[in-house]
């Protein structure tokens, strides 16, 4: 696929690792970015020391989800939760400028109805305008079986969020992996919604692997990615199949 470029989800892949080795070692695979989940447990200034020394960007992290324990999954879109969601947004617009991150992902949370999508408007909405025009604030479509009951399912649900919200650094992670299961079509929808796309991730589907097997053909997908002009790096984000080291073989391929 030539010069096609790719990051590593520090999330899944290297994550036994504290995250500045985690770092390293996705330079060392050849990695040509890094993105993580939630990074808040190690100071800021360590990463952004790794960093530098592997000469990497991070390309993006998520707001906080909330209470873990009791299955929350972002705060966003959960009316009467405001002033909780503002605080994790304000913390990752901190973390985020402390790392000269690119991009921030806000967690919708599980809810449904109009007074949920008003919340998740009015919170974007303050997130775009606090971010900055140089950090992207990012949503993400999540598929029914990893997030059930998450408040963002569709890429048209996410369209049409980003639409109202009218923000110009407000875009869509568009993760081949849930468009997949979501209603597949995927390198159409990829196309219709590509100016409002502000990050790719791909993971094999339905086993969420390397993007090298499986029921969707990554060398067909992410040509006609690369023939759409998209150049940022590809997010990895996939579970490796022994334990947190990857299986890389894809990306010599993917690569070349
Ligand atoms: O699960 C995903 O696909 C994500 O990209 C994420 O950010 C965590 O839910
Ligand atoms: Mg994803």
């Amino acid at each position: 696929m030539g010069s096609m470029k790719f990051s590593a989800n520090l999330g899944f892949l290297w994550n036994d690792r504290p995250l500045p080795e985690a770092i390293r070692a996705a330079k060392d695979a050849g990695f040509d970015a890094v993105e993580c989940h939630w990074p808040y447990a190690v100071p800021a200034s360590e990463v952004k020391v790794a960093l530098k020394e592997a000469g990497l960007r991070m390309l993006g992290l998520n707001t906080s989800r909330g209470n873990v324990s009791v299955g929350e999954n972002g705060l966003s879109a959960l009316p009467g939760r405001e002033p909780e969601a503002r605080a994790a947004i304000d913390q990752a617009i901190e973390y985020a400028t402390e790392i000269s991150a690119k991009a921030i992902h806000v967690m919708a949370g599980n809810s449904s109805g109009p007074r949920a999508r008003s919340a998740f408007i009015e919170n974007l909405i303050y997130a775009s305008e606090k971010a900055g025009p140089d950090i992207t604030i990012l949503i993400e479509p999540l598929n029914h079986y990893n997030a059930p009951g998450y408040f963002l399912s569709t890429v048209e649900q996410a369209a049409d969020i980003i639409r109202t919200v009218a923000k110009p650094n407000l875009k869509m992670m568009f993760d081949f992996y849930h468009v997949q299961i979501m209603g597949g079509d995927v390198t159409r929808r990829f196309e219709a919604n590509l100016p409002l796309i502000g990050h790719v991730q791909i993971a094999s589907v339905p086993d969420r692997g390397s993007p090298d097997h499986g029921e969707l053909d990554y060398s067909f997908a992410l040509r006609r990615v690369r023939e759409l002009g998209w150049s940022s790096p590809i997010g990895a984000e996939y579970l490796p199949a022994n334990g947190a080291v990857p299986d890389l073989a894809w990306l010599a391929t993917f690569k070349n």
